[in-house]
C-alpha cells in the first residue's frame, strides 16, 4: 500500500483563510481587533523562523501583533512583568511565550503567569485541567495536538474504539495528544524512552503519532498496514547530498519505509508544523470572541465548507 500524502500545508492554508474571513467579521461587528503578543528571550535561529511564521500569519488573518525579543540574558523578573503587563493590556487577546526559555528562568513560574484566558499554547494549568477532565470546548487546547486531530480525523473521520499510540509525553505534545485522542474514545496507549519494545506496540496502532524529536526513528516495518501516521517531529539533519554544508527537515517517522505501508501519513515539512501555526491563529481568534462575549467556532466545521466547495 502506498499511503495518502496528508497535506498539512494546504489544509493550514485554508484555515487561516476561514480564520481571516471571521476576523474581519468580528472586526466589522465588534472594532475588536485579535491581538496575539508573541514574547522570544534569546537568538536560538530555528525559534526565531517559528517566531518569524507566526507574525505572517498573524497579518494575513487580519490580527494585530506585536513581538517582544528579549537579550538572552534577561532576568526572569523582567520576563514576568512584561507577562503582566500583556495579561492587562486589553489590544492583547493571545499570549505565547517561545519554549525553551534560556536555563536561568523557570519555565512553569512563567507559563503560569500568562492570563488562562489568553494562553493560546494552552499550557496553563487551568487549561490542562479543563482538557483533561473532558471540558475541552472551555479550555485553549495547545496548537499542534489539536491541528495533529484535525489532520487526523480528515482521513479517518470518526476516531471512537481506535488503537491510538503517541509516542513522546511532553507537556507541549504528547500528553494534550493523548487527552484529545481519549476525548475522541480511541483507546490510546502513551510511549516513551522507557518502553519496551516499541516496534511491538506502535504496530499494534491504528494511529500513531509520533513527537519524539529523533530522526526517521520509527521505521515502515512497525507501522500496521493502512495505518494512520502523523509525524509532529521537526529535526534538521545535514545533508550533503544538497551540497556542503546544507541541511534539510526530517520528522520522526522515516518516511520513505513508512509511506509504503501507512493508510495515510503527514510529511516534514508541510505536515502539522504548518496546522500548529493555524491552530495558534484560531486559538487567538477564540480568545478575542471569548472577551467579546461571543460563542466558539467550529474550526473543523469551517474547514469542512472548504472541503465540500
Ligand atoms: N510540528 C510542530 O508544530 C512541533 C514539533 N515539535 C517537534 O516534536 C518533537 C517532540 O517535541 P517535544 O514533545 O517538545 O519533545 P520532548 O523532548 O519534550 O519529548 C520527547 C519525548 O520523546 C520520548 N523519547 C525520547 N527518546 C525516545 C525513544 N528512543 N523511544 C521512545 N520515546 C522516546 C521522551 O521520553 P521520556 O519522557 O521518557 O524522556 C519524551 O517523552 C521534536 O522533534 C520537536 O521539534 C514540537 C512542538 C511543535
Ligand atoms: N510556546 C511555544 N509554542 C509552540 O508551539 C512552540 C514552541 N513554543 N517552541 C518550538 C515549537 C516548535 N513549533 C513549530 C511550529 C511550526 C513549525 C513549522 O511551521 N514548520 C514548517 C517548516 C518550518 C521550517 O522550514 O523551518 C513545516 O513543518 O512545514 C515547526 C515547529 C512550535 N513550537
Amino acid at each position: 500500500m502506498t499511503a495518502e500524502r496528508i497535506d498539512g500545508k494546504s489544509i493550514a492554508a485554508d484555515l487561516r483563510d476561514k480564520i481571516a474571513v471571521e476576523a474581519k467579521k468580528l472586526i466589522d461587528e465588534t472594532k475588536i481587533v485579535p491581538g496575539i503578543a508573541v514574547v522570544i528571550v534569546g537568538e536560538d535561529p530555528a525559534s526565531k523562523v517559528y517566531v518569524a511564521s507566526k507574525g505572517k500569519a498573524a497579518k494575513e488573518c487580519n490580527f494585530h501583533s506585536v513581538q517582544h525579543t528579549l537579550p538572552e540574558d534577561t532576568p526572569e523578573a523582567d520576563l514576568l512583568v512584561l507577562i503582566e503587563k500583556l495579561n492587562t493590556d486589553d489590544a492583547i487577546h493571545g499570549i505565547l511565550v517561545q519554549l525553551p526559555l534560556p536555563n536561568h528562568i523557570n519555565e512553569s513560574k512563567v507559563l503560569n503567569l500568562i492570563r488562562p484566558d489568553k494562553d493560546v499554547d494552552g499550557f496553563h494549568p487551568i487549561n490542562v485541567g479543563l482538557l483533561t477532565a473532558g471540558e475541552r470546548d472551555k479550555a485553549l487546547v495547545p496548537c499542534t495536538p489539536a491541528g495533529s486531530l484535525i489532520l487526523a480525523k480528515r482521513v479517518l473521520g470518526n476516531l471512537s474504539g481506535k488503537n491510538a499510540v503517541v509516542i513522546g509525553r511532553s507537556n507541549i505534545v504528547g500528553k494534550p495528544m493523548a487527552a484529545l485522542l481519549l476525548a475522541e474514545s480511541c483507546t490510546v496507549t502513551i510511549a516513551h524512552s522507557r518502553t519496551k519494545d516499541l516496534p511491538e506496540v506502535v504496530r499494534g496502532a491504528d494511529i500513531v503519532v509520533a513527537a519524539v524529536g529523533r530522526p526517521q526513528m520509527v521505521k515502515g516495518d512497525w507501522i500496521k498496514e493502512g495505518a494512520c501516521v502523523i509525524d509532529v517531529g521537526i529535526n534538521r539533519i545535514d545533508a550533503p547530498e544538497r551540497g556542503e554544508g546544507k541541511t534539510r527537515l526530517v520528522g520522526d517517522v522515516d518516511y520513505d519505509s513508512a509511506v509504503e505501508r501507512a493508510g495515510s501519513i503527514t510529511p516534514v515539512p508541510g505536515g502539522v508544523g504548518p496546522m500548529t501555526i493555524a491552530l495558534l491563529m484560531a486559538n487567538t481568534l477564540t480568545a478575542a470572541r471569548r472577551a467579546a462575549g461571543l460563542s466558539d467556532l467550529d474550526f473543523a466545521a469551517l474547514l469542512a465548507e472548504v472541503e465540500a466547495a
